[in-house]
């Protein structure tokens, strides 16, 4: 059985005029004008009928007299509805699909002819396409053979869709965002071409149907452009599997239904660059379709169904089943050219043989042992690859038999299997060496041509081995391909995630160590405070205040022992220093002889060589620790920067600078400044009113001193009442300090 191909003319479109219809249906002379009420209502039945009838006429181009002619299985004109023309050439398919055979409707045309009316249609009921038509016809017919068969049988029909846009295929239902640049990979299978990775849905009724279908089209590449608002810019497959499973045996067939991207004459359309890509695409495709049906019918050996995914998949021509090639045709003038080729290539179709093979059933429960004829009996000799899909065994055939007796093997199989030939000499036998597990090994007809050669010429095997042989390996080399490229995604993968994982643990690792650093700094830091402010304390006289600094400061500094004989020494003079009180506070008479406060120190005490008094000796101890802690500093701060350390000194520094102030103001004790006498009269006045105008002091200091040198002169006479004679006699006075002194004396006007 040939392919069936049928004619469709599209009608006018509003933008089309009556008088540039060129196309005609029907045979020239029984065409009826349409508008002539005189013809009688069975003539123009008649007359319809002869339309619709096979016929389609053309003129020539280039001499409009003449008229070509071509014709098809059927030919539907203008006025034929979308239910006629399914009920006259897909209904009868069905029939065949609940049969077991595979069936392929498809639309071909120029562009804006009415392929996607066609297969698609319009929404509502009248309008609706093949497509639509042929899901319902299905599921009726699934509902009535189950009823029919009293559950006995179950019809199952699952979905399909993809669409082959610039020669990429991609999945319908799954959408846009989710697609790769390459798009689903083919594969041959068992000698059909499958799409690999195809989402493939189970719908159970019309209503389902519709939903996906139409969400599907959502997805469609579609674009206007000068020729179609509305124009299909990829070629669109629905898939429809049909299983049908009685008991433990299932029969699946598949129908398909094709609508194809329409030709485009780019001097018409006005597209744009991408639009030119897509177009160039599908005139391509469609070129390649052409060569292949050419090639079929020409009988050639190389059918190029591979240089195109479209005619890999259409597989026109070794596709078992029924076809269906529903040709739309526009009927004016400005389609003329674009027209006569289309029919051209249609008259071509539709000589391409069919093998109409029914699908074989598959059995459920345990595999039945498969009946492989064993591989010496299969080893037959190859054909070159491109030609390995080709089955227009006709032309092969023609071939070797209009030789007859040609002892030269057909150039097309000049590489040969090794089944052993009987051989007489036994000069060329060579010992039978075990081959290792390979592609060669596991298929027949690949291993070492040369003994072949030296043998006799090969007998030609039957066509259909060679083809079963071509599959295979193509199978094989599609499965080592894929597995190859396996492979390297997942090694690709690993080493990413490796490398992550690498970053991740250096990036944990520095995290710790920066964490590691900040804390031992900030401890440091906090010790080095403590030290500070325990300096200061001291330098103040506050020992007990500056021992718990630097007790807070030891944990900071654990092993440093400097550091812990200087909190021993504090402790010692501690409590040298409240013992002292308390001797001091237990002989007053005695102190207050010698003209001396007990809260006052005077050089003169310390030139005799007695025993220095406390706050003297902390002084003297104060500066002696402060270069201690500065030594202890420079200890603490081995590994410490150096701005730090300047920092560190800077403020020991001004600690101590009152102090020598105080002594470098004083000078010699001998010959005090005038500023200094003038500042010791008004103190050693014991004038509350003139003291407190002294800078720095108030009335309540001011009081302070003078109670503090009345209770020195307590027991004493008038003359011989205590006299402050230095400025760091001054400093020792209750209420006053070295910083006290400073200011009095700068406010001293002399
Ligand atoms: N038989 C018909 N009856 C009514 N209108 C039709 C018919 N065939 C086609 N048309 C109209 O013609 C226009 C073009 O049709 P359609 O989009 O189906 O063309 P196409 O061949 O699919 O084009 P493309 O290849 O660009 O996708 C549409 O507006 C469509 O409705």
């Amino acid at each position: 059985m040939s392919v069936r191909v049928v004619a469709r003319v599209r009608p006018l479109l509003k933008s089309e005029r009556d008088v540039d219809i060129i196309l005609h249906t029907g045979s020239k002379h029984t065409l009826p004008p349409k508008d002539d009420k005189k013809v009688s209502k069975e003539m123009s039945k008649l007359a319809a009928l002869r339309d619709r009838d096979t016929l389609v006429r053309i003129p020539n181009p280039k001499n409009e007299n003449e008229e070509y002619s071509f014709q098809f299985n059927a030919v539907y004109d203008a006025e034929a509805s979308q239910q006629e023309l399914f009920e006259a050439e897909v209904t009868p398919t069905v029939k065949h699909l609940f049969n077991g055979f595979d069936v392929t409707l498809f639309a071909y045309g120029v562009t804006g002819t009415g392929k996607t009316h066609t297969m698609r249609g319009g929404k509502s009921l009248a309008e609706r396409g093949v497509i639509p038509r042929l899901l319902s016809s299905i599921y009726r017919r699934s509902r009535k053979m189950e009823k029919d068969s009293e559950g006995q049988t179950s019809v199952s029909v699952s979905l399909s869709y993809y669409e082959i846009y610039n020669d990429k295929v991609f999945d319908l239902f799954e959408p846009p965002e989710k697609r790769t640049m390459a798009g689903l990979p083919l594969r041959d299978n068992g000698g059909k071409t499958v799409v690999v990775g195809l989402t493939e849905r189970p719908c159970h009724s019309l209503k389902e149907f519709e939903i996906l279908y139409d969400q599907a089209n959502i997805n469609r590449s579609t674009s206007a452009t000068k020729l179609n608002a509305h124009s299909s810019r990829s070629h669109a497959i629905l898939c429809v599997k049909v299983a049908i499973t009685t008991g433990d045996q299932t029969r699946i067939s598949t129908a398909s239904a094709i609508d194809l991207a329409g030709s485009e004459d780019n001097r018409r359309t006005d597209n744009d660059k991408e639009r030119m890509v897509e177009s160039a695409s599908i005139n391509k495709s469609l070129f390649v379709l052409a060569q292949c049906v050419e090639a079929i019918t020409k009988k050639h050996q190389r059918i190029p169904y591979r240089e195109s995914k479209m005619t890999r998949i259409l597989s026109l021509g070794q596709n078992n089943g029924l076809t269906v090639m529903i040709l739309n045709l526009a009927p004016v003038r400005s389609y003329h050219l674009d027209t006569i080729s289309s029919l051209n290539f249609a008259n071509r179709t539709k000589k391409i043989e069919l093998r109409e093979v029914e699908n074989e059933p598959i059995f459920k429960g345990p595999p039945r042992p498969a009946a492989r004829p064993s591989f010496t009996a299969q080893r037959q000799p190859l054909r070159p690859l491109a030609a390995s899909v080709n089955v227009n065994l006709a032309a092969n055939k023609d071939k070797e038999a209009s030789k007859p007796g040609d002892p030269k093997p057909a150039k097309a199989f000049n590489v040969y299997a090794d089944k052993p030939n009987p051989r007489t000499s036994a000069v060329f036998k060579k010992p039978e060496i075990p081959s290792r597990p390979s592609i060669s090994s596991e298929l027949p007809g690949l291993r070492s041509a040369k003994a072949s050669r030296i043998a006799q010429p090969p007998r030609v095997p039957p066509k259909h081995q060679q083809e079963d042989i071509s599959a295979r390996i193509e199978e094989l080399v599609e499965k080592k391909v894929e597995e190859i490229l396996a492979v390297r995604a997942v090694s690709e993968k690993s080493r990413q995630t490796q490398v992550r994982e690498l970053n991740e643990q250096v990036q944990r690792r520095l995290e710790l160590l920066e964490q590691r650093i900040e804390g031992s700094e900030d401890s440091r830091a906090e010790g080095l405070s403590y030290l500070l402010m325990a300096k200061q304390h001291q330098g103040r006289g506050e020992d007990i205040s500056a021992l718990k600094m630097y007790q807070l400061a030891l944990p900071f500094f654990p092993q440093n022992e400097k550091l812990a004989k200087k909190i021993s020494n504090l402790k010692q003079r501690i409590q040298d220093k409240s013992r002292q009180e308390i001797e001091v506070t237990c002989t007053p008479a005695v102190e207050a002889k010698k003209g001396m406060g007990s809260l006052l120190s005077l050089p003169s005490s310390r030139k005799q060589g007695t025993k220095r008094p406390v706050a003297e000796e902390a002084d003297a101890d104060y500066e002696d620790q402060d270069s201690h802690v500065l030594d202890s500093d420079a200890d603490f701060d081995l590994t410490e920067t150096s701005h730090l350390k300047r920092k560190k000194r800077a403020k020991t520094t001004k600690q101590t600078s009152p102090e020598l102030d105080l002594v470098s103001l004083d000078g010699d004790e001998s010959i005090p400044s005038p500023r200094t006498i003038h500042l010791l009269s008004i103190i050693n006045s014991r004038d509350v009113s003139q003291i407190k105008l002294l800078k720095g002091v108030g009335v309540k200091k001011a009081e302070a001193i003078v109670d503090c040198l009345c209770e020195m002169d307590q027991g004493l006479s008038e003359e011989s009442q205590v006299r402050i004679n230095s400025l760091a006699e001054l400093s020792k006075l209750k209420g006053c300090g070295v910083k006290t002194v400073q200011s009095m004396r700068a406010g001293v006007l002399v």
